[in-house]
């Protein structure tokens, strides 16, 4: 697909280019169905077609955006976008067996850029705001490194072979994406080995730089199991 001229965004102090990842290169084990949960139908449309369209809102000026698909999914989609006549400009890369393997394959994707700000998100969060993108590529625009996370809104115990304890949850935060970061930093973490510790970006580039937590969104909720496609089908027609 053509891609339009980079666009940048600009503040008083500096132009920063804003790119995209959009991890989606999952088999969706835990939701059960029979394809992908990012090609599952919300309110008529793939689930991944809606996480595109809200990072490809023009006032978040993001110019390169890389979605990433199990290898033998790149038709389906093609297809999709056809059957959707989608026009947003986007790049599709072929994922590997774990997410950070396919974030690592995004990156790659991305390799022209040597700077700028790349903004991580699950495909499967299709129900995330400009708003809380907006807070994460301003707040790694300042601090390298951003996070968006929420607060435990349940009681949190910690279970061991010996019982359970209660945590303080005022000290615990739920990590949601997008996760952003200056894209040379990404790539230094991302050079390291995998570790079985890496549920997400954050944790990746934790021994390099310290992580900044921003606001994120209870309505931005991980398509996980099937009850989560009820919640989103709920929250899309608000
Ligand atoms: N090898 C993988 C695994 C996951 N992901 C993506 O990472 C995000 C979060 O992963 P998860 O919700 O666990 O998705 P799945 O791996 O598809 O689900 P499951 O663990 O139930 O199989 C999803 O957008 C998923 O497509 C990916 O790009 N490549
Ligand atoms: C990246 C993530 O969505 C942050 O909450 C999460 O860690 C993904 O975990 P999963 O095991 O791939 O569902």
């Amino acid at each position: 697909m053509a891609l339009p001229r980079p666009s940048v965004h600009s503040s008083a102090q500096s132009i920063t280019h804003r790119f995209a990842i959009l991890v989606a290169g999952g088999s969706g084990t835990r939701m059960g169905a029979d394809r992908p949960k990012q090609f599952l139908l919300l309110r008529g449309e793939p689930v991944l077609l809606h996480t595109l369209r809200r990072f490809a809102e023009p006032a978040l000026g993001v110019s390169d955006i890389v979605v990433v698909l199990p290898a033998d999914q790149l038709d389906t989609w093609q297809a999709l976008c056809a059957q959707f006549s989608v026009d947003i400009p986007h790049r599709l890369v072929a994922g590997g067996a774990t997410r950070w393997a396919s974030v690592k394959a995004g990156l790659a994707a991305l390799k022209a850029h040597t700077e700028g700000l790349v903004a991580v998100h699950d495909g499967v969060r299709p129900l995330v705001s400009r708003q809380v993108v907006e807070r994460t590529y301003a707040a790694a625009a300042t601090h390298a490194a951003a996070a968006a996370a929420v607060m435990p809104k349940d009681s949190v115990r910690l279970v061991s072979a010996h019982g359970s304890a209660a945590q303080n949850r005022s000290r615990l935060r739920l990590m949601q994406t997008p996760q952003t970061f200056e894209i040379d930093l990404l790539r230094r973490a991302y050079a390291m080995p995998e570790l079985a510790s890496f549920t997400d970006d954050a944790t990746v580039v934790d021994d390099l730089c310290r992580v900044q937590l921003v606001e994120g969104d209870y309505r931005n909720l991980k398509i996980t199991t099937p009850e989560d496609l009820v919640v989103a089908e709920a929250l899309l027609g608000q």
